[in-house]
Parts: C-alpha cells; structure tokens; sequence
C-alpha cells in the first residue's frame, strides 16, 4: 500500500493543557474542540502530549483518531512509536527522540513519519542517499518563540527557516514550519522563508528565478487556545492559501523601464493630488524627525499620524496606507511598539517601509534591525550606505552615528541587488545618487541636492515620500512607489534649492516642504533623471 499524499497546509498540533476551557481539558471537551479545529479547516493533525502515561496518551489519540477518521484527516503521533503502531497512526519524532531511520524499520512503510529539523546540518543528514524514502515531512523551527514546549532549540527565526528550505531544494520531502505561527506572523514567514533554487544555490545571487516555499503551517497554540478553533483554522488556512502570491512575485522579475517608471510616477503624483486617495500614514519614527516628516506627508497630500502607542496599533493597522518603522531613536519601549505595529500591519497585509537609521553605528541597532525583521516583514528597506552596507553585511562604507561617511560602495548595484534578493524586498539606498533594487531591477535616480545632506533628517524625509506612495492603493508595487517616493523628493529638493530665497539649511527644509506641496506632474516628467542599471 503507497503511503497516503497528504495536504500539510494547516497541521494543528493539539496540546489539551492549551485549551481555553480549563488548564488540562476534559476528554470529551477537547474533541469537541478538534472537530470544531477539523470543520475549520485543519488537514493534518499531530497529538503532542508531553507528561502523561501512556495510557492516557493511548486514549486521547485513540479517540482523535476516531474524529480524525470521520473527516479523512491524517492523524500523526508524536514520539511514541508504540501508540502509532497500536492505531496504525502515522509518526513524528523530534531530534531527541528515537533516530528516524530506526523509526521507519520499525514503522514499515506504509505510514508517514515526520522530523524535526532545527538547522541545514540536520537537513542534509535526511536527505543523504543512504535515507533516501524515509522521512515524508520535516518541521522546521522553532520561527519564533512560544509558551508551548519546553526544552525548545534555538528560534531561527524566518531567516533559519530558509536556509534550512535551501539545503531542502526541490527535495520531494515536504517542509512545514512549526513555532510561534499566528496570523500575525504568516505574512512574514509567507514572505522570508521562500529559498532560491539552482541554478544558482547561493541565497544571496543577484536573480533567482524559482524558490522553494514551505508546504504547510505548523501551529500549536492559534487554535488550541482558541475559544473558537474553526474560525481560527479559517483565518490560518486564508492565510496560507496567499503563499503562491508571494513567490509568484518573487519569481516574476523586473519588466520596468525608466520611461515607464517616470510616467507612473506622474500617474501616482496626480493620483495623490485627488482627495479621496489620501493614504493615512502612521509613523513610528524618532523624535528629531517627527515634525518634518508629519509636514513631509501632508505637503504630499497624505496624512500623517506619529502614534507610539502599542494599544493602538492594531485599529490603525486596519486603517492604514503604509507604516513607517524607523531605527533613530529606537527605545526598547519604542521597538516592542514597532514590533507590535509590524506585526499588525502584516496581519493586514498593509506595506510596512523600514528605515534602518545608524544601524551601522552600534551593535545595539545591528540587533534591534535584526529582530524587527525577523520579527515581521517589510516591503521596503531605505536607508543611506552606510546603513544599507550594514545590513549587507558589509564594512566597506563606514557609518558615523546616524551618517553616513567617505565616497560610497564602488559597486552599489551590486549591493543593493543582493540584498534585496536575499531579505526578498525592495531596497532604496539613498546619497548623491540613489540606487533602489527588487533583486531583479536596480535603478538610479540622479536628482537631488546638496542641501539634503546639510540638513537632518532629510533620509527619514525621503522614507516618508516613499511610504506615502508604498500606501497608495495602486497596481504597481513596492519598487515603482520607492522609486516613486525617492524622485518626487528629489526633485522638489532639486526646485527647492534654485530658489533665491534659500540662504541656508533651515531655509532649505521650509522650501523643501513647500516645493513638495507644489510639485506637479509635469515637473517630474521634465526634471527625472532615473536610468536601470
Ligand atoms: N549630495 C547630494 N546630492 C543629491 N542628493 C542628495 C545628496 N545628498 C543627499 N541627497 C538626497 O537626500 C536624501 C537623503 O539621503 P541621505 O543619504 O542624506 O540620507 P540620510 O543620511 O539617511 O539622512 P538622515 O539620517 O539625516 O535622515 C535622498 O533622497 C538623497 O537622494
Ligand atoms: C540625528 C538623529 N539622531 C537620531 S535619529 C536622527 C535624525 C536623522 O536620522
């Protein structure tokens, strides 16, 4: 008999102590709870119950089997060969428990077995040829960290999730994620953990043109804490089912050109200018740059709101354009909001525009960038050289405090093209010349003046210009509003500075605001000075 095909899409993993009812559930309560889990969708299930006798164990999966059965759901034991045996259930084991090749001799081969995989080492082991056919499915994580298991391996977060699907490739084993999975942080995983596959095996080459994405959503404690488990599992398989849309963009490439990308960038300045597109913009920045940056948006005719609030967050994500998360004045307090808000603004699917301010400058701020993206997932990264170099992981433009310093990377393309290809979003690296990537097209825009680097701020301006055409409700994407954002406030900089009035910096930031507001159309089309790279 061929081992059954199963759909991985939402494997719920069931614990009775998480259930909302009481601190370990009655039997009879939590197969209520499961099915009502299984009516919402659930297509896979795993019993995990740690501290109990194997008795009670028999019994609860005895009974899950009997409602699993009634749906045609696969049920998976964790750990106790016995018990998958005695139900003929299919098995899970984790890396501390019996060794998986032992595991399938005992088995045999009809039924599935699953194992957890914590790093690539422990992916490659899996897929030597020696243990070729033995393992059906691998539960990489934890993503994130949970309340549910103890003992828990490192979180990888999104990041070691991918490197793990890397080494998986185009592997018929199919990939599921397990740790921390709530609505909240699907979009994330949905977006990061997408590998690139050969040719090219290197994460970080510049034009990938097929991944390797997850098969299923592991989650644990988004339905078994659910006082509602069906609609629960509706909203997570909702959710999963937009996987293919993140790959697909990924896999797409670039199809723009500068003459296209400049006249929809008129298109969006003439679109702002009608009243009812005025997207809200909610900025969590710091508190040099609050004053412009609100002025910035409104003169570009959006709305600005400087909330830091955490109890907030949620209502405004529903009612967002874009969010703008910036690193300046990163207080612990100020990064739980901006995780919070992220993380919301994911679950909302809203653009989330993150600049990486002095993330050069200190570890501190090289470890709060790295949380918050692996924390949630940003659309857009706009920062300066010495920001985005930071972040590429590169020491060859040096960063004093929140500047930038010396004459910049000798090859920017390349830069910017491999980080947007490995975070799998647009990067706009900003300086007298401004190169923004989505991995597959890098452009250059040389508008702008001077005076910008004369006065602070003027890089936490720019991130707002493109956040106000990142929430736009339009078709063109991440990479047109970034290029988008980036030559209207060049361009008003560029108007800005001829005027005869500007006698120095601060004149300069009034006449910038100004000129944003009066920027029109045509001035974009006659001044833009943008070319692919
Ligand atoms: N010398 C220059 N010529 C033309 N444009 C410039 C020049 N310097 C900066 N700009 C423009 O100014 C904007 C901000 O870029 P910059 O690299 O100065 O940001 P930043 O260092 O992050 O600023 P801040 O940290 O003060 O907010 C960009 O739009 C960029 O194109
Ligand atoms: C000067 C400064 N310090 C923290 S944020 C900021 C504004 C420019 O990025």
């Amino acid at each position: 008999m061929p081992r059954p095909t199963v759909d991985y899409s939402l494997y719920y993993v069931t614990g009775r102590s998480l259930l909302p009812t009481t601190s370990t559930a009655p039997l009879d309560s939590y197969l209520d709870h499961l099915e009502l889990a299984l009516q919402g969708g659930v297509t896979v299930v795993q019993i995990r119950e740690k501290d109990v006798d194997g008795r009670e164990f028999y019994e609860v999966a005895r009974r899950s089997k009997l409602v699993c059965d009634k749906y045609n759901v696969p049920l998976f034991i964790n750990d106790r060969l016995d018990i998958a045996l005695l139900l003929s259930c299919h098995l899970h084991v984790g890396q501390s428990d019996l060794p998986y090749q032992l595991a399938r001799h005992l088995l045999g081969p009809d039924r599935l077995l699953g194992v957890s995989v914590n790093t690539p080492d422990e992916m490659l082991d899996i897929l030597k040829p020696e243990h070729a056919g033995m393992v059906d499915y691998v539960g990489i994580g934890p993503a994130f960290g949970t309340q549910t298991k103890k003992n828990l391996n490192p979180v990888i977060g999104v990041r070691g999730v991918r490197d793990v699907l890397q080494v998986l490739g185009d592997s018929e084993i199919k990939a599921v994620v397990i740790g921390g999975i709530t609505p909240e942080t699907i979009p994330n995983v949905l977006a990061q953990t997408p590998a690139p596959l050969l040719p090219s095996a290197d994460p970080t080459a510049a034009s990938p043109t097929k991944y390797r994405s997850l098969d299923g959503l592991a989650v644990v404690s988004s339905i078994a804490a659910s006082p509602t488990p069906d609609v629960a599992a509706r909203e997570l398989r909702a959710l999963f089912a937009q996987r293919d849309e993140y790959t697909t963009r990924l896999e797409r490439g670039g199809e723009w050109s500068a003459e296209k990308v400049v006249q929809v960038a008129a298109e969006l300045v003439d679109l702002l200018r009608s009243e009812e597109k005025k997207p809200l913009m909610h900025h969590i920045t710091n508190t040099v740059v609050q004053n412009d940056c609100a002025n910035l948006t409104l003169a570009l005719n959006a709305s600005p709101i400087m909330s830091t609030v955490s109890a907030e967050a949620a209502a405004l994500s529903k009612l967002l354009g874009c969010l703008v998360l910036n690193l300046g004045t990163a207080t612990v307090p100020i990064l739980e909001v901006q995780t919070i808000a992220g993380r919301e603004a994911n679950r909302n699917r809203k653009k989330v525009v993150f600049d990486p301010v002095g993330v050069g400058a200190t570890a501190y701020r090289r470890k709060a960038a790295s949380d918050l993206l692996n924390a949630c997932h940003v659309s857009i990264i706009k920062g300066n050289a010495g920001e985005i170099g930071a972040l590429a992981g590169s020491s060859e433009v040096q960063a004093r405090g929140v500047d930038s310093v010396g004459p910049g990377f000798k090859d920017p393309v390349t830069v910017v093209r491999t980080l947007a290809a490995r975070e799998k979003l647009v990067v706009g690296m900003s300086g007298e010349v401004d190169y923004v990537s989505d991995g597959h097209s890098t452009f250059a825009i040389e508008n702008g003046s001077e005076w910008q680097g004369k006065i602070t701020g003027s890089g936490c301006m720019a991130s707002s210009a493109v956040a106000v055409f990142a929430g736009l409700d339009h078709e063109s994407g991440p990479l047109v509003a970034t290029l988008a954002g980036l030559l209207v406030i060049n361009i008003a900089a560029e108007i800005a500075a001829e005027r005869t009035t500007v006698q120095g910096p601060n004149t300069f930031r009034s006449a910038l605001i100004d000129e944003c507001h009066n920027l029109t159309p045509e001035d974009v089309v006659k001044r833009a000075r943008i070319k692919r790279v």
